[in-house]
């Protein structure tokens, strides 16, 4: 096993230095930051075990810095240490999650002592974690849920394409689970022993995306001070998951469709063609035409990438699944919190079926998660106000197809939510939904069977 990583933040030059020696002695690998931020920083590139903190410093005060840290980490231990203790400070910091608190000048095996503990401890946690992740995927909790029309047809075809080496490209809002989906294809295809791969294109700095995916020499530019393997030799035998790729960088796009045409490519600063056999799957949360027309997107590699195109429905078109969905993830929450949580309420669940969910599943999820550790009551209130309300109507059209599809298309969403809250509301007594809505009970029969609305599935 490697030395425990811990992380020494103060912004006394000295101070570290002694900190440094003193813990590397006692066994401990240590990582030092001379600010708050340099601290976020590091734990941003590195993955350190425990943290230790000076309370005050010029940028932030180490409380602030233990809640920033607990927002990206929630169970990384923090030991706090100060110049002069208060009991206030302390209870404090004891209140708000820190693990131990010293006072200068700090006694450093008795440091030591505490954070063996706490490293021990986080390891464990990490393991358990990991564990625990294993068991979830085997139950089943990393599968695509949902049984409304839209989605049995996106699971049909998730059957239907997944053995093939066929490239696909996922279209859908955020959260509508285009991840899940890439990794469903990957585990029913034959590559599935290998591991999956997954870049975000957004989320790598720009400068860097061509490195990250086709790796570098040494010395290929400042800083690339070693070879190093890119995503696509990762993947090779593989899936390689490209999320995010309409933001991909114009001159990264003409690599990416080198390689698409040619199974081949050259690391950056190389010369030797590797060959790769990748299965791509793709995703965008953007109307990729619209990229092609204004000339941020190539049109060649467009065509390359949508051989396959899967559209994941937003979760407002398909409120049918939102009680299934909501059952799945407090089971998920349940077992990982060991609690029970009883089933939504079912005001809860008339309000969840009309929420317009612009996080999608993501979101449902959330509040999933949230109701699992607070109960009901507490996330009701998010389900109504503001959320509700769409910023503007064409947030929700297509704003690349012509006009009248584009009309019709908003029109039908509108009359399906509609629709579906009244048929909520009357539990799927069609008389009541006929008089509320002020038409006829027949015409209303036709536009439900025209929307696929179903009075069964609100009773
Ligand atoms: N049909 C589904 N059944 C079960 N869980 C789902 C489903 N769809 C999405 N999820 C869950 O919702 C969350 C968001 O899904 P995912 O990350 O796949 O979305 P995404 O479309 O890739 O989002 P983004 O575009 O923001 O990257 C994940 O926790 C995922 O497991």
């Amino acid at each position: 096993m490697s030395a425990d990583l811990v992380l020494v933040v103060d912004d006394d030059p000295s101070t570290r230095k002694v900190a440094r020696a003193n813990l590397s002695l006692e066994g401990f690998e240590v990582l030092t930051a001379g600010s708050a931020a340099e601290a976020l920083q590091r734990l941003g590139d590195s993955d350190p075990l425990a943290l230790v903190t000076d309370l005050k410093m010029p940028d932030r005060d180490g409380i602030a810095l233990m809640d920033e840290v607990h927002a990206l980490r929630p169970s990384l231990p923090v030991v706090l240490v100060t110049g002069h203790a208060t009991v206030e400070t302390a209870v404090a910091a004891m209140k708000r999650g820190a693990i131990h608190y010293l006072t200068k000048p700090v006694r450093y095996e008795e440091l030591a002592l505490v954070l063996r503990h706490a490293v021990t401890g986080e390891r464990s946690r990490r393991e358990l974690t990991r564990l625990r992740g294993e068991l979830e995927r085997e139950a089943g909790f990393d599968e695509l849920v949902g049984t409304s029309p839209e989605m049995r047809d996106v699971l049909a075809l998730v059957e239907q394409v997944a053995g093939a080496d066929a490239t696909v490209l996922l279209r859908g809002e955020t959260g509508t689970g285009k991840e899940l989906l890439a990794r469903a294809l990957h585990r029913r295809s034959p590559r599935r022993e290998r591991p999956f791969v997954a870049v975000n294109c957004s989320a790598v700095p720009a400068g860097l995306v061509e490195s990250e995916l086709f790796g570098h020499e040494k010395g290929a530019f400042t800083g690339a001070v070693a070879r190093r393997v890119g995503r696509f030799e990762q993947a090779d035998g593989s899936t390689l998951f490209l999320d995010e790729i309409g933001e991909l960088d114009p001159a990264v796009q003409a690599k990416l469709l080198r390689v698409l045409q040619e199974r081949e490519f050259t690391r950056v600063g190389g010369t030797a063609a590797l060959q790769v056999d990748v299965r791509i799957v793709a995703a965008t949360h953007q109307p990729l035409e619209a990229r092609v027309r204004e000339g941020l997107f190539r049109e060649d590699l467009y065509y390359r990438l949508n051989v396959i195109p899967i559209r994941l429905p937003a979760l407002r078109e398909r409120p049918g699944d939102v009680p299934l969905l909501m059952e799945h993830f407090l089971g998920e929450f349940a077992r990982r919190y060991g609690r029970v949580v009883g089933p939504p309420p079912p005001e809860v669940l008339a309000a969840a079926r009309e929420h317009l969910w612009p996080g999608n599943v993501r979101e449902l999820r959330n509040l999933c998660e949230r109701a699992a550790v607070l109960g009901w009551p507490a996330v009701a209130p998010l389900l109504t106000g503001d959320a509700r309300a769409p910023a503007s109507l064409a947030a929700f059209a297509d704003l690349d197809a012509p006009l009248l599809e584009a009309r019709a298309a908003l029109v039908e969403r509108f009359e399906r939510e509609y629709l579906v809250r009244l048929l909520t509301q009357h539990r799927g007594k069609v008389g009541e939904v006929a008089r509320a809505a002020g038409i006829a009970e027949r015409n209303l029969y036709e536009k439900m069977k025209a929307l696929g609305l179903n009075r069964e599935d609100y009773r």
